[in-house]
């Protein structure tokens, strides 16, 4: 009894500890049980409290009279299934006559509490069925991303959400995006996990880097061409664009259809082209947008126009030609001329880390999810890399990735610099590598100011 006594002290204070110290390991060990446990006991009276149940129907409570049987309860939606996670419990339920998915959206608050899970949210599966995730602990406070992901063509499991799925950037369902956020919010950090993904898979990578470099000139040896500033870039996009004219030209011949080519081999894409034809699809990586878009002098105003136009024109036709967009930046709004917003309409992916005001936010969300603008401007300072994910159909995830270093993100580049495309096109714009040119530091003055 004594031994018995002591056990259960050891893995009480054992639980505690894990509990705070490693929610991750305690939910691993301890909490998926317990939280099972607790779900399956408490789910009849949490449902009915909530206000989730449905009064008995005219048929059981005629079934009762007649049978002279005490008045049956309200029932609760039934439970399909309650499986574990890594990160949770998902809950399938089968909705009763008269409930609806937003009747159990809008209670997810209240399941939270009851259940005392981090986080519930609820999404409907198909007509009367809706699926409840639960998490066990604040998954986005240390991202660990799964072991195993789904792999697909160009679809890179970028960040984690909150309700412990993995995020994907799926470039053939979204071929462009825009990233906003205010800095020191966690842009690059997405960017480079971004490239870390991209890394292994059979694409180009095309970096634009204004601020110097300083970003993607490390992962030179992974990228087929890269510029550091403006009037490079400008050269850059023109050959880009070339480039989906020379595909755009490939498509064309392989479409002279004759009566006997099958519907669905009929190309309308790069990726409707037999393998042997179909050319290597690029992404295009933009750090710090608003730099391309400022300008001093009537030159670079040309050079401005010359670059927002090829910009617009690869988001608009890019595409079928196997060119996707990845444009990062603190702002992207009317503010930075003409042609920016109909640039920005065609970025059909947004993500914006933490903002500094609801108008940067709206840059994001203004147009596509209300909503979602205002858990932007709510991410806290302190939890960078922290960002609001959304599409155009109007949903939006809270999403955060792993905190990737410069040199696990090097490494991951070298690794797979075997794979990188070369392509004649954009051959000039090639980085070429070797040990930099030492740089004199800048001159600091040293004597101190005298009123
Ligand atoms: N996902 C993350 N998890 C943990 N820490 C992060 C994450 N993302 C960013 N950080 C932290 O925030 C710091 C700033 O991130 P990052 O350089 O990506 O910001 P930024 O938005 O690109 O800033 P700037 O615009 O000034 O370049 C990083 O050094 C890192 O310590």
């Amino acid at each position: 009894m004594t031994w018995f006594m002591v056990a259960v002290v050891v893995v009480v204070a054992t639980a505690g500890l894990l509990r705070w110290r490693r929610p991750a390991w305690y939910w691993l060990t301890f909490g998926v049980t317990f939280a099972v446990v607790r779900v399956l006991v408490r789910y009849g009276s949490v449902m009915d409290a909530c206000g989730l149940t449905v009064p008995p129907s005219r048929w059981r409570l005629t079934l009762a009279r007649v049978a002279n049987r005490p008045v049956p309860e309200s029932r609760p939606p039934r439970i399909l299934r309650l499986r574990p996670t890594r990160t949770g419990l998902v809950l399938r339920l089968k909705l009763r006559p008269g409930q609806d998915a937003f009747d159990i959206a809008a209670a997810s608050d209240r399941l939270r509490h009851s259940f005392s899970m981090y986080g519930v949210t609820s999404r409907e599966i198909r007509s009367g069925v809706v699926e409840l995730r639960m998490t066990g602990y604040d998954v986005l406070k240390r991202v660990q991303m799964p072991a195993k992901t789904d792999t697909a063509p160009m679809r890179v499991p970028v960040a984690l959400r909150e309700d412990g799925t993995v995020h994907y950037r799926d470039y053939r369902a979204i071929p462009h995006a825009l990233t906003l956020g205010a800095t020191e919010s966690g842009k690059s950090v997405y960017q480079r996990n971004l490239v870390a993904g991209l890394a292994p898979m059979d694409v180009a990578l095309v970096g634009i880097d204004c601020k110097q470099g300083v970003e993607l000139f490390p992962l030179a040896r992974r990228f087929s061409a890269l510029a550091d500033n403006p009037d490079t870039a400008a050269e850059l996009l023109d050959a880009l664009v070339a480039h989906m004219e020379d595909v755009y030209q490939l498509i064309r011949a392989e479409q002279r259809i004759t009566a006997d080519v099958p519907d669905a081999e009929i190309a309308a894409g790069i990726w409707n082209l037999p393998e042997h034809l179909r050319p290597v699809p690029i992404v295009v990586l933009v750090d710090e947008v608003a730099e391309l878009a400022l300008f001093a002098t009537k030159d670079e105003e040309k050079r401005r126009d010359r670059i927002i136009t090829a910009l617009a024109r690869l988001a608009q036709l890019g595409r079928a030609a196997g060119i996707y967009l990845e444009i990062c930046g603190q702002r992207f709004g009317s503010e930075l001329g003409k042609g920016i917003t109909m640039l920005r309409a065609q970025l059909t992916g947004r993500t914006a880390h933490r903002v500094n005001d609801e108008s940067s936010a709206n840059m994001a969300f203004g147009d596509i999810a209300p909503d979602a603008v205002l858990a932007a401007i709510q991410i806290p300072a302190d939890m960078r890399g922290l960002a609001i994910a959304g599409d155009s159909t109007g949903g939006w995830h809270r999403i955060r990735a792993p905190h990737t270093t410069l040199r696990q993100a090097v490494n991951t580049c070298n690794r797979h610099a075997d794979r990188t495309p070369h392509l004649a096109v954009l051959a000039p714009f090639r980085p070429t590598l070797g040990i930099p040119k030492p740089v004199a530091a800048p001159a600091v003055e040293s004597i101190p100011a005298t009123p």
